[in-house]
């Protein structure tokens, strides 16, 4: 999937196709105060608003308390964006809008816009000084209580629009009895592997500010043990589990850490068991270029002083720590993620 800008009549097609628009002017003017615009909107409670009544500029700026005017140009955009419609006076969501970023939809990633509005949008001011050291952040260890939460909750806003076509198309045997689920505090990955599989019992190994700030879903609480812990330093056993899920993790750990993670994982496996490293995939430079992959190793690279790893490089780790590789899927419905699978003979 890509980002583009689309001519909308024939003279502004023939205006891109010539090469006549300054794209770049787009990218540097637009881009950044339309990603702020929807993260303020959606932290301000307009989407919510508007779905509950609130359809005019004025009733929108008051239920947000929000200035008038500034509130006029906000949702003018928003309407630009195809998050809401105008007609006869009235503001409408759009079925995008209605289905992503109304906070009580259950597909919602509200909490993500919310987080990276009050906690990640100033870390991205810090990206030249990244660039020109190398040095990035390590997110985890600077969260407060209050990050923490928000953190979390946006965690498990993402988790749950992934974990739909996870559950559906992950190869893990129907017999499975032990999951071990490394940084899976937010619950939703272990939770519908539990519901997928009857006599399946998860663990979830993740930071202890990060199991503190857990929620896990009610249906299958008794069947999922959590453990506050650190993937980079606990034993992890030997032959113990019949999958073992790393997802979204390792674009925070460096190569090494990730080598050495791979061992422990090799050898708490039973035989046949998997190991699925879940992770947006930077695309190699001699591949098809991909936006989320490229773009959020960037971002992981600034806020955790690594990124993502290519398939080939997942995959070195899997045959170092002695597994075979098994299957690469690759999302349809998340660009740039995949599965990368390995499994213990
Ligand atoms: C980007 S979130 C991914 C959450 C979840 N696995 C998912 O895919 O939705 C990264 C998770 O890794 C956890 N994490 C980071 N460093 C860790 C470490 N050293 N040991 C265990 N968990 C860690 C974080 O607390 C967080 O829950």
């Amino acid at each position: 999937m890509q980002l583009r800008v689309a001519p909308e009549n024939p003279l502004e097609w023939l205006a891109l196709k010539t090469n006549q628009v300054p794209i770049p002017l787009l990218h540097v003017q637009m881009y950044f105060i339309m990603a702020k615009a929807v993260m303020e909107a959606a932290d301000a409670g307009v989407f919510d608003a508007i779905h509950q009544g609130k359809n005019t500029s004025e009733t929108i700026a008051k239920a947000c308390h929000l200035h008038p005017r500034p509130t006029a140009q906000l949702l003018t955009l928003l309407v630009s964006m195809e998050y809401l419609s105008f007609d006869n006076d009235q503001f409408r969501l759009t079925s995008m809008a209605q289905k992503w970023i109304v906070s009580e939809s259950p597909h919602s990633v509200h909490a993500i816009a919310v987080y990276n509005n009050r906690v990640a949008w100033d870390w991205v001011s810090n990206l030249g000084n990244y660039l020109r050291t190398g040095q990035g952040m390590e997110s985890h260890e600077v969260f407060d209580e209050k990050q923490w939460q928000l953190y979390q909750d946006a965690m498990q806003s993402v988790a749950k629009s992934e974990v739909r076509e996870f559950e559906k198309r992950v190869p893990i045997s129907k017999k499975a009895t032990r999951l071990l689920d490394i940084g899976g505090a937010n619950g939703q990955y272990a939770a519908a592997l539990c519901r997928k599989l009857p006599n399946l019992e998860a663990i979830i190994l993740d930071l202890p500010e990060a199991i503190e700030n857990s929620s896990l879903p009610e249906d299958v609480r008794s069947r999922i043990t959590c453990r506050a812990g650190n993937a980079l330093t606990d034993d992890l056993g030997e032959n113990q589990y019949d999958a073992v899920l790393l997802s979204n993790v390792a674009h925070h750990f460096t190569e090494a850490q990730n080598q050495e993670l791979t061992a422990r994982v090799a050898r708490s496996l039973r035989k046949d068991g998997i190991f699925i490293v879940n992770e947006f995939i930077r695309p190699a430079l001699d591949s098809t270029p991909e936006l989320v992959g490229s773009s959020s190793s960037l971002f992981f690279g600034l806020t955790s002083t690594s990124g993502n790893w290519t398939v080939q490089e997942i995959q070195a780790w899997q045959r170092a720590a002695g597994l075979k590789i098994y299957k690469t899927i690759r999302y349809f419905t998340i660009p740039g993620m995949a599965m990368v699978i390995a499994k213990k003979s």
